[in-house]
């Protein structure tokens, strides 16, 4: 696992020096995902990485988690709160909605969420444009076989070096990097609504994706969960479709 780090570091490195960017930036949530590749872009560039620290009607404890991770990582880090931008956004887009007749509240529960990642990306994006940074991404392997991801939002990222590691090996390479015990315990979650786990959402355990894509047997009706996830996300792992040229 160790040398895995060091693979992952160096590999961060000379992406960013390909792009002919200066450094590297990531959201910190307060998750385990992202205070692992928080670890990896500090030790990729010591003086050019940044942790930014988005929250959005989020609870106050994820930023308090947030802020351990900041201090194991020793990362410069900011603080860009977007409660009340997305309520201006939002409420503008469902106005026009509900002027029409035609507003759907469980469409508008996602939308809302949805919206959070896709703030949270457009913020990224300009610090990075600002620092000549490059942006990097959280997914797991888990995450990305089941698209369980906002597209273009948490998904829209330049970089995604954990997109071949399972949970569990996300969790080996926190307590390696010295990511905070209760940031690896604590249950994976989006934090896009009040109580949401990934787990509950997804109607799996990471255990069993993370058995899946080893290659390991399971019970038949978390393969069907997975299968139906990974069919229904194929186009968030492709560029957008583009016709023949008639
Ligand atoms: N076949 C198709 N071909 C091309 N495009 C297609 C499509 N089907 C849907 N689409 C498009 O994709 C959109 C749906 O995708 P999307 O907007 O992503 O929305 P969707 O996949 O429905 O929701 C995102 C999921 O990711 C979870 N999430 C989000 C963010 C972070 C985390 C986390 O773990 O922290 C988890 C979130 O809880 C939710 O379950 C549709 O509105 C449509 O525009
Ligand atoms: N409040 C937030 N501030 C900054 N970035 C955020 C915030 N919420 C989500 N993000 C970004 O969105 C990513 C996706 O969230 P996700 O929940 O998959 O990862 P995580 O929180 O790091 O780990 P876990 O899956 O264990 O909760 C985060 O890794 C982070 O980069
Ligand atoms: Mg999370």
């Amino acid at each position: 696992m160790k040398r895995k780090i060091d693979g992952l570091v160096e590999w961060i490195r000379e992406q960013v020096n390909n792009a002919g960017a200066k450094g590297a930036l990531v959201g910190i949530s307060g998750g385990i995902d992202s205070a692992v590749v928080a670890h990896l872009i500090k030790r990729a560039f010591p003086d050019d990485s940044l942790g930014v620290i988005m929250p959005c009607k989020s609870n106050s404890k994820d930023a308090e988690d947030a802020m351990l991770v900041v201090s194991s990582a020793r990362i410069k880090a900011m603080t860009v709160d977007l409660t009340d931008v997305h309520e201006l956004l939002l409420s503008k887009i469902n106005h026009e909605i509900k002027q029409r007749g035609e507003f759907d509240e469980s469409g508008a529960q996602l939308g809302d969420a949805n919206l959070r990642a896709r703030l949270r990306m457009s913020t990224l994006y300009t610090l990075a444009n600002n620092y000549r940074y490059l942006v990097v991404g959280t997914d797991n392997a888990a995450e990305w076989y089941t698209g369980y991801f906002t597209k273009y939002g948490d998904g829209g990222v330049d970089l995604v070096p954990l997109v071949h590691c399972t949970k569990g090996e996300v969790r080996e390479m926190a307590r390696i990097l010295g990511v905070p015990e209760p940031i690896i315990t604590k249950a994976p979650s989006a934090g896009l609504w009040e109580g949401q786990t990934d787990e509950n959402e997804m109607g799996t355990t990471y255990e069993m994706i993370d058995r899946f894509l080893r290659g390991e047997e399971i019970p038949e009706k978390d393969r069907e969960i997975i299968e139906r996830l990974h069919k229904r996300s194929e186009h968030k792992r492709k560029l957008a479709a583009a016709p023949p040229k008639f």
